[in-house]
């Protein structure tokens, strides 16, 4: 188990309930994908897992460090480069000399080979969330919390960071877990499992494709092609 949700609750002073009495398992590492419409409590829920937000009762069980991906990388690249960027995320404790080699290899991990001295502003937006899921690597997360990390991207490079998170995900040395929030439904067949989220609530898990399936229904008599 790598996450779990016991009756989660967390309102706002408002007084509104953005998680109510809120559970989830995330069973093992997969990439696991998280839907619902605007307001139903997806950020929210996330930065309760992550810690920004307190939750007023219930109880959060995590086995991984958490990082978060927003969907704006913008919001989370802070130095001139990528290779002093992802310095900031190093966990103590490391030898410097090794500083480097980590930064190189964890760069070549998300496609961004040689990369270390360019300017962030040389960056393209796919590029740029390469390098926040390298931050999150190299900061030793297991859970990567991803909160719409394709809606600023273009189809194709849309499709090349799905298939980085797959990778990740699903590689035979320390897989990595997923949540990704979407609300795009092509992105469901790549996924471990899939879930809904409504007021405050999230559904069991299912598959993708099924969850797809029920979202938008083929017209009757129509079959996929
Ligand atoms: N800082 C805040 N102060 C008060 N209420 C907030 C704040 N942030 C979010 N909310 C409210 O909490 C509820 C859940 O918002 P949240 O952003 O978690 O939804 P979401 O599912 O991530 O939506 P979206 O798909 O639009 O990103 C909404 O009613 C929202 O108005």
């Amino acid at each position: 188990m790598v996450l779990r949700l016991e009756q989660v609750s967390f309102s706002w002073p408002s007084g509104h309930n953005a998680l109510w009495k809120c559970n989830l398992i995330v069973p093992k590492p997969g990439l696991w994908m998280l839907l619902g419409k605007n307001g139903s409590g997806k950020s929210t829920l996330f930065r309760v897992v992550k810690g920004l937000l307190k939750h007023q009762s219930g109880c959060i069980t995590c086995t991984s460090k958490t990082a978060l991906v927003f969907q704006n990388p913008d919001h989370q690249l802070l130095l001139p480069t990528c290779g002093s960027d992802l310095r900031l995320q190093m966990p103590a404790g490391l030898v410097p000399d090794t500083y480097q080699y980590i930064i190189d290899r964890t760069l070549s991990m998300v496609g961004l080979e040689g990369f270390a001295e360019r300017p962030l502003y040389s960056l393209s937006g796919g590029q740029k969330q390469r390098l926040a899921i390298a931050g999150a690597i190299l900061s030793e997360a297991g859970l990567l919390l991803l909160d719409e990390p394709s809606a600023f991207l273009d189809p194709e490079t849309q499709n090349d960071l799905l298939e980085l998170v797959s990778s990740l995900c699903n590689r035979n040395k320390f897989p990595l877990t997923a949540l990704w929030i979407t609300h795009r439904l092509e992105e469901l067949d790549a996924c471990t499992g899939a879930a809904m989220m409504e007021k405050g609530q999230i559904s069991n898990w299912i598959e993708g494709n099924q969850l797809r399936m029920q979202l938008n229904p083929l017209p009757f008599g129509q079959v996929k092609g």
